[in-house]
């Protein structure tokens, strides 16, 4: 079994005094591939936000490359190699796309491994953030995050509200980034017929537990935890919970 990057050991957590996660145990692998699917409110965001340190810790153990976390703030989380990429994106709007990623900029991360994934993003390089599409500005977020140079990448949700051509772009994007097996990635997706097409491995959420761990396979064909845990319409790769917003690249 390949080495893990990232451990949770029974791992309760969540928001001031309340418990969002209960108990939960997960191992990623060095170069792995999760997805993590759960109906809407399941903890998938708190899971990251605990990983990150952006959650409260009420017991339980995380370690990366072997080394405890609990304790550390999450830029020093971040130092250490996990990179979030928030749902809310949180780009600089005032900021040109090139500004961006120079704010962010850490250690030998170099901009034009950013642009070679997303080109799009050099032809924008001196357009403001408000001046980019919900695509742009995802991919924005996303090429931030690897300013930092992270062995492990969280993403929450980044194909939410964006059209189908411009979903396709981002998943081709992580395969990129996983391919070499030197990053892992942890994908939290309503999509999830993508994410289980993308990820060696994948867990299913329900009120902050894990129900379901097991290659991400397995879970695409398990129709019955799928409808009874999501609901049928989020297993196709139609617009789900994007539907709220308006689709747009
Ligand atoms: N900052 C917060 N303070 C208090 N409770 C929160 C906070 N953020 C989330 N919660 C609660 O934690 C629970 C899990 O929310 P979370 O966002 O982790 O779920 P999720 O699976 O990511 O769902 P979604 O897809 O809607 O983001 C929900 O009941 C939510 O109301």
């Amino acid at each position: 079994m390949a080495e893990p990057v990232l451990e949770l050991d029974n791992v309760s957590a969540g928001y001031g005094p309340g418990h969002v996660l209960r108990g939960m145990s997960l191992r990623l692998e060095k170069g792995g591939k999760l997805a993590v699917i759960g109906r809407n409110g399941a903890g998938k965001t708190t899971l990251l936000n605990t990983v990150m340190g952006l959650a409260r810790l009420h017991g339980g153990h995380i370690r990366l490359e072997g080394r405890p976390i609990d304790r550390l703030p999450p830029w020093r989380r971040n130092h250490l190699g996990l990179g979030l990429v928030p749902q809310t994106r949180d780009i600089f709007p005032s900021l040109t796309v090139e500004e961006n990623l120079r704010a962010a900029q850490h250690g030998d991360a170099r901009i034009e491994e950013a642009y070679m994934l997303f080109p799009r993003l050099k032809e924008r390089r001196k357009n403001g953030g408000t001046q980019l599409s919900g695509g742009e500005q995802q991919m924005l977020a996303i090429a931030r995050t690897l300013m930092t140079s992270p062995k492990v990448i969280l993403l929450d949700e980044p194909l939410e509200g964006l059209a189908p051509v411009i979903r396709e772009m981002l998943m081709q994007a992580f395969e990129d980034l996983a391919k070499d097996g030197t990053r892992s990635v942890i994908l939290v997706e309503q999509h999830a017929a993508a994410a289980l097409a993308f990820a060696g491995r994948a867990v299913l959420m329900a009120n902050g537990r894990i129900v379901h761990d097991g290659p991400a396979a397995e879970l695409a064909q398990r129709s019955d935890l799928i409808d009874r845990h999501i609901g049928v319409a989020m297993t196709a790769d139609a617009p789900e919970k994007g539907t709220r917003h308006a689709s747009h690249a």
